[in-house]
């Protein structure tokens, strides 16, 4: 892939990468559980947010899980800062595929229509046309993928892309070994990122 074999493929994850799922979550388990303990976004350890909240008190994971599997969540998640920006211009840009590789949650009744509609809502039909819904990435062929889950495993052990770690609150304690690389924000340097895989 890349440039001696055609157009660089750039997938997208969108759960605190296009989309803040961790804001959202935090706001409506305010909302929702007002009395209860909660996790501030600055002391989020982790991917998994339900295990965060389980090792806070057990019965917090139920709750913190009702919160995102509600009718709704997915579809009210406020934008990343940049990104729709980013993703507008990296769709125009030449000789680059881009498409939006997330996973749903395994109770994927709201979520998988929700993310459907998100994207369509703040991205547009052409969008919509480029999402991949996969509960495994690693078997999508390409050459780059940005997403802040820091550990991204499944059934092929060389994924294709190069893993680009996008910062979230539960990652940035993360060291990367070389040569792994972070985006630290849409209004970090991700078109040098492009093209310097491009020259790869
Ligand atoms: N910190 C997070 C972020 C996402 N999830 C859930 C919510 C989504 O259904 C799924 C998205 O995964 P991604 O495609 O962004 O790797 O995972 C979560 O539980 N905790
Ligand atoms: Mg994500």
């Amino acid at each position: 892939m890349g440039s001696a074999a055609g157009p660089l493929r750039v997938l997208v994850d969108m759960d605190g990468v296009l989309a803040d799922f961790e804001g959202a979550v935090l706001r409506e388990f305010r909302a929702r559980f007002p009395a209860e303990p909660r996790v501030e976004l600055a002391e989020r350890r982790g991917f998994s947010v339900r295990e965060q909240y389980r090792n806070l008190r057990e019965d917090l994971e139920a709750k913190v899980a009702s919160v995102y599997e509600s009718p709704g969540f997915f579809l009210r998640l406020d934008p990343i800062p940049g990104a729709l920006e980013a993703m507008k211009e990296m769709i125009r840009m030449q000789d680059t595929q881009v498409f939006i590789c997330t996973s749903p949650l395994r109770k994927y009744e709201h979520c998988i229509v929700e993310k459907y509609k998100w994207v369509e809502k703040h991205l547009g039909p052409e969008f919509v046309e480029r999402i991949i819904l996969t509960r495994d990435k690693t078997v999508v062929a390409a050459d780059l993928l940005f997403d802040d889950k820091d550990t991204i495993q499944g059934a092929e052990p060389n994924p294709s892309w190069e893993h680009i770690l996008f910062t979230c609150c539960h990652n940035r304690h993360v060291q990367l070994p070389a040569p792994r690389r972070r985006l630290l924000s849409w209004a970090d340097n991700w078109k040098a990122i492009l093209e310097s895989k491009r020259r790869q």
